[in-house]
This record gives C-alpha cells, sequence and structure tokens, in this order.
C-alpha cells in the first residue's frame, strides 16, 4: 500500500503533543496506526503518545508482519508507549471478534487519553476506530467516542464534522452533522431551531478557530426531499427552518447562509469541486456544509473521500480527531487496511493545533 499524504500549508515546525488510544484491537485501529507512524516523519511535526496495551500492540504488529503487507513498520520499542492493562481478561485478541473484553479495553484507552488531555498532558486526541456494539457489551451506553470526550471534557455543547482535502483539485470538503447517533425516526423531533443553532456556533467558530476562515460560505442542508417543496413535501422548512436561517443572516452578518438547499442536490458542486469536473464549482462550493442528520452528511462524504476524511469533534478544550472508517472486522489482522484516513486525522490535528496557537 502506498501512503499518500495529504499537503497541508498550515503544519508547522512547532510540535503539539498527540495521543493516540488505539481503539478497538480487535479492529483495524492498532494496524492502521502502526503503518500511519512510519508514513511520514512526524517527529519534526509532532510528539506523539500511543496509548495500548503493549502485548496486543505486538500481536498486530506481528500479523502485519506475517500478511502480504511490504511497506514500512515502526520499532515499538522507540515508541512512547502508555500501557494500560485490559480492564477484563484479555490476553490476546482474535482479529475480527469484537467483545466485551475489547470494548472495556478500547474504552479504558479513550479514558486514559481524556486524562491526559484534560491534565494539559496532550494537545489533542487522535483515536482509533471502536465498536459501539463492543462497548455497550462491557456495560459502556455511550453513543460514540465522541460523547466520552465531551463528558470527560466537561462540555456540553460539541459537535461532528468531517473534513478531507481533495486529492484531485486541493479543494476542502467541510461538513457537519446537526445530528448524530439517533435512530432516524427521531431526527424531527430533535431537531429544533435551539439545536441547529447551538451548531451552528460551533461550526462558525470552528471554522475561524482551526481553519482562518472569517467569513465563510455556509450551506444548510434541507431535512425534505426537494427542502418540503413548499410544504408539499414535509412543512419542516417553512415552519421554521426558513424563519431561523433569516434570525441567523442578522446574527451573522459576515457569514453566507445560503438554505435550506434540497438536500440531494446540496451535493452536486461538492463533488465537482472535489473531483475537479465543473471549473467553476471550485469557486462557488461552499466552505462548509451543515447537514441535518448522520447519513445526510456522511454517505456523500464518504462517496468522496472515505480513504481521508477525518472526524472531528468540535466545541472541546483540546483537538480531537479520527479516521472516518469504524473497526471494520471484516479484514482485521489481515494486512490490507488503508492508513490513509489515519494519517490524515493526525495531519489535521497538527494543523488545527497550529491555527489554535
Ligand atoms: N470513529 C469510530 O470509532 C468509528 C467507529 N465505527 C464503528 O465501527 C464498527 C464497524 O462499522 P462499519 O459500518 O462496518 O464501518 P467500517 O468503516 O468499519 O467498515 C465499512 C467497510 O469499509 C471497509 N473499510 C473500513 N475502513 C477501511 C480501511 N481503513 N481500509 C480498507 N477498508 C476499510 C471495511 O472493510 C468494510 O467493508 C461499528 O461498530 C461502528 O460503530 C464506525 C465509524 C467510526
Ligand atoms: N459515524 C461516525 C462515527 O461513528 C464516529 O463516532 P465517534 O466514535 O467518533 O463518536
Amino acid at each position: 500500500m502506498t501512503i499518500r499524504q495529504t499537503s497541508l500549508s498550515s503544519l508547522s515546525a512547532s510540535r503539539p503533543r498527540l495521543a493516540i488510544p488505539l481503539g478497538d484491537p480487535a479492529g483495524i485501529g492498532p494496524e492502521v496506526i502502526l503503518k500511519a507512524l512510519r508514513a511520514r516523519d512526524w517527529s519534526a511535526i509532532a510528539a506523539i503518545t500511543v496509548l495500548g496495551t503493549r502485548s496486543l500492540l505486538h500481536q498486530a504488529l506481528g500479523a502485519l508482519q506475517q500478511s502480504l503487507y511490504a511497506g514500512p513498520l515502526p520499532n515499538l520499542d522507540s515508541l512512547d508507549f502508555v500501557d494500560i492493562a485490559p480492564p477484563l481478561s484479555l490476553e490476546t485478541v482474535t482479529f475480527g471478534q469484537a467483545s466485551a473484553a475489547t470494548g472495556a479495553a478500547s474504552f479504558a484507552y479513550l479514558q486514559a487519553a481524556i486524562e491526559g488531555a484534560v491534565a494539559g498532558q496532550y494537545d489533542a486526541i487522535v483515536t482509533g476506530p471502536i465498536a459501539k456494539s463492543a462497548w455497550k457489551a462491557a456495560g459502556h451506553h455511550y453513543p460514540g467516542q465522541t460523547e466520552l470526550l465531551a463528558e470527560g471534557a466537561g462540555c456540553d455543547r460539541f459537535g461532528m464534522a468531517f473534513v478531507a482535502q481533495s486529492p484531485h483539485t486541493g479543494w476542502w470538503l467541510r461538513a457537519l452533522l446537526a445530528t448524530t447517533h439517533i435512530p432516524l425516526r427521531q431526527v424531527p423531533e430533535v431537531l429544533t431551531p435551539a439545536l441547529l443553532t447551538q451548531k451552528l456556533d460551533l461550526l462558525v467558530h470552528s471554522l475561524k478557530q482551526d481553519f482562518g476562515l472569517t467569513q465563510p460560505r455556509i450551506a444548510v442542508a434541507g431535512l425534505n426531499p426537494h427542502s418540503g417543496e413548499g410544504g408539499q413535501l414535509g412543512r419542516e422548512e417553512v415552519d421554521w427552518l426558513i424563519p431561523w436561517l433569516e434570525v441567523q443572516r442578522q446574527r451573522y452578518p459576515q457569514v453566507q447562509l445560503d438554505g435550506p438547499i434540497p438536500p440531494d442536490t446540496m451535493w452536486v458542486r461538492p463533488g465537482q469541486a472535489w473531483f475537479g469536473t465543473e471549473g467553476r464549482a471550485l469557486e462557488t462550493a461552499h466552505d462548509a456544509y451543515l447537514a441535518l442528520y448522520h447519513d445526510q452528511g456522511l454517505i456523500p462524504v464518504k462517496l468522496m473521500a472515505f480513504d481521508r476524511a477525518v472526524n472531528t469533534t468540535v466545541g472541546l478544550p483540546f483537538v480531537r480527531t479520527s479516521p472516518d472508517h469504524g473497526t471494520a472486522f471484516d479484514i482485521a489482522g489481515q494486512g490490507i487496511a488503508d492508513a490513509n484516513s489515519m494519517v490524515a486525522a493526525m495531519e489535521v490535528a497538527v494543523a488545527v493545533m497550529n491555527s489554535r496557537r
């Protein structure tokens, strides 16, 4: 596998301290982290600490060495590593088989990273993927890592955003999800003007703080097909989304707020800007997209950028990024996982940290 490096002009010589919890040891987290650690010379731009169970990382390394993977791998002896004993008995793992024990382990790794970040030992956390079902089996009822991070940081306003830089055009795709891990049928009730205001505030702040965009252009999706077609296909747009947008335009005169944009067509221009198929799209695509629910945002993001998109948690007192993919239990232990999204997650963490300084 060839690692493609994301070019980030804002990477600087200062060295943010990155904590990298391994994620679920039965998934591809340890593998993509091992590959990512040798994808470039990180020592020039970051100080990296990996958190996990040493014997399990050795097991993942052994599996990689036995696989067809022929790329460079790190020397574990020279790694800055925090060795965490698994809370439930776990001497070895069977790749692809998550359990209460692997869930308890990935939970403990993330908890240790959060404690370190809150104590000021780390500037950023780049998380390996976990399985929410394994956390649940271990008795941890969180919808995902985002909510544990927010709780640990004492933060009740936070958001899930994805960013990726096009390898074709250099254009940056940014999308924030207004709602995340809830059943689809709950979306219309959970999605309120107050919630959307909170998410827009987080997005505007992050665009300025993390990306230096002080006059961003933001597109807001409608909820219903064709944004409700004047109330004929759903009433949320006419009942509150259009009036809400008017209020927000008054609140944010420096922001160009477009919407509600029919959710299907909203992604045409980003697709053109991403793939470079329509020259004007690079100028006319928005700086960021506010999607109203998980799959409205993540289907297009993953279609365009599954190999390199980065999940970020906005609103925390420290930086958090993650690859966009999950534990990929179907290929764990085979050596074939693509580490580019993990590399991008580490690079974006460094760039955002430098932008905040
Ligand atoms: N940040 C996180 O911790 C995330 C965790 N998850 C969790 O991961 C578990 C599995 O979720 P899925 O929906 O199956 O998504 P997934 O991303 O784990 O896998 C989807 C498909 O993409 C492939 N794939 C994923 N990453 C890959 C990589 N780096 N290289 C090559 N192929 C790759 C997999 O083999 C699979 O066919 C779930 O428990 C989910 O909750 C999912 C997304 C993010
Ligand atoms: N679909 C995105 C995702 O599952 C990320 O979850 P989290 O563990 O980062 O909260």
